[in-house]
């Protein structure tokens, strides 16, 4: 440890940028073990026979506590009450608690059903609950972090790296998970991100050693004592009055319902759609994180010195609609209009989320600022739970029979004495081959393409509040 280390941690260039770089892979884990399963939707079904609304329970189950059980907003509090090192570390233990129920319910193949739904469906989504819990109180507890370490110093750079990283998590899950369940078998892909999240939250002890120490500088406990992020239920009567801030949620909401689901739905497209090979179904879609973690830091810069904040996610949300529109015309169905909008959607999602994190301390007092991104983030987990349910539940609607057919086929494939993994790959041939159905996403991508339109609205909305209440959207973030 250097003498600077030594003598004041947040004075040390060497201190904070280490602990950007374990609380960066702490989240890389959790965003990778986040979408792990999303391009193996093509793989489950034929293996498991989960029709297309099982798959919605299982990929919506992100918001089942978080937000029924008010457990982002318990998360919040926590954090306020309990402090960042019990937060982190206990989010880590979530996490990690909940991707072994993932794993289980795929290794362990339960029958029999819980409460009307398969077991094994009920046990995934049950897991990917917990797990969301986790990662959600870690994506709260590390932006306090940075905000402790950063403030005053390089915080706009260390939120973009930090949110690059997480990016880079969800292009290794998207890209490395179906290889490695093509080479091995479903549950091995599931097995390593477990593994990681062990990693992560070795880095969120280590973190906590330092924030141990950290604190000991009486300047620190001043710092810690800053509440202005707090989480308080009482400001949530004053943020809710401010018509500003439910634009910027409801944005939120549809905006990001409109691209995380896309990760579960997004290699599925790509198979039935585009006839990509399932053991690849998450190249296309794996471009979109990359794209953003290049692009994001690039639009940050350009709206803290030049401003247009409200215009940035009104073109955001232009672009998305561009891209929908792209995935719903049934007569564009080459794998180059499948880059294609990949690559708009990348340009789409940086802008908005560049513009938008923020443009809250514009629209809300800093003393509720804490307050604020806990509530969004409850808003937008709305969106984050019901679209992926939705998604599915319709997809069966617009395919009657489809589920039946390969229902069918693997029920004779699993008599003839063939493994779960062995069915999965015959049912894949056949469907490769033509002789069972693909899933036709017409009729059900125009949910994205509604949600794309109203999230243009309300961008709009936003700007012409921005005008009558002068928050300050259009101006840069530097003096
Ligand atoms: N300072 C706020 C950064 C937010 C980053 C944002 N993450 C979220 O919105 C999470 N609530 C949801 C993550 C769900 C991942 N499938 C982001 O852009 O990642």
């Amino acid at each position: 440890m250097t003498e600077a280390i030594k003598s004041s941690l947040r004075d040390s260039k060497t201190a904070r940028w280490v602990v950007l770089i374990l609380v960066s892979l702490a989240m890389l884990t959790a965003y990778l073990f986040m979408e792990i399963l999303s391009p193996l939707k093509t793989m489950v079904q034929n293996a498991y026979g989960w029709d297309n609304s099982q798959w919605g329970i299982v990929t919506g189950a992100q918001g089942y506590l978080n937000v029924f059980a008010g457990m982002l907003i318990l998360g919040g509090i926590i954090l306020d009450k309990m402090g960042i090192r019990f937060t982190a570390i206990t989010s880590g233990i979530v996490m990690l608690g909940g991707a072994a129920l993932k794993y289980y319910a795929f290794i362990a193949e339960p029958g029999g059903d819980i409460l009307g739904i398969p077991s094994q469906v009920f046990l995934a989504a049950s897991g990917f609950a917990i797990f969301c819990v986790g990662a959600e109180t870690a994506g709260i507890t590390v932006s306090k972090i940075l905000v402790k370490w950063f403030k005053g110093k390089e915080l706009a750079l260390s939120m973009g790296l930090e949110m690059a990283s997480a990016r880079l998590g969800s292009a290794l899950a998207l890209f490395g998970s179906p290889r490695i369940a093509a080479a091995m078998d479903i549950p091995t892909p599931i097995m390593f991100a477990a593994i990681l999240l062990l990693v992560g939250l070795i880095l969120f002890l280590v973190y906590a050693m330092m924030d141990a120490k950290y604190d000991k500088e009486g300047e620190a406990v001043a710092s810690e004592s800053d509440s202005s992020d707090d989480f308080k239920i009482s400001d949530i009567g004053h943020i809710i009055k401010n018509p500003g801030f439910w634009y910027i949620a409801l944005l939120c909401l549809l905006f990001y319902s409109a691209v995380f689901p896309f990760y579960k739905y997004g290699p599925d497209l790509m198979v039935n759609k585009y006839g990509v090979d399932p053991a690849k179904a998450g190249d296309i879609p794996g471009w979109l994180p990359i794209g953003t973690m290049l692009l994001t830091p690039v639009f940050g810069t350009l709206y803290d010195r030049k401003g247009k904040g409200a215009s940035i996610m009104i073109l955001g949300a232009i672009l998305l609609i561009v891209v929908h529109l792209i995935y719903w015309t049934p007569s564009l169905d080459t794998v180059g209009f499948a880059y294609l909008a990949v690559i708009v959607l990348g340009i789409g999602f940086s802008l908005v989320p560049s513009a938008m994190w923020p443009s809250v301390p514009k629209i809300v007092e800093d003393r509720y600022l804490g307050t604020s991104y806990a509530l969004i983030f409850f808003i937008q987990n709305i969106g984050l739970m019901g679209i992926p349910i939705l998604v599915g539940k319709v997809l069966d609607i617009m395919n009657p029979g489809v589920s039946d057919k390969l229902d069918a086929a693997r029920e004779s494939l699993k008599a003839q004495g063939l493994s779960a993994s062995e069915v999965g790959d015959k049912i894949t041939e056949m469907r490769i081959a033509g002789d069972l159905p693909n899933y036709d996403y017409t009729n059900t991508w125009l949910i994205f393409v509604g949600l794309t339109i109203a999230a243009l609205f309300l961008a709009i909305m936003l700007k012409r509040q921005d005008k009558k209440s002068g928050y300050g959207l259009e101006k840069p973030n530097m003096a």
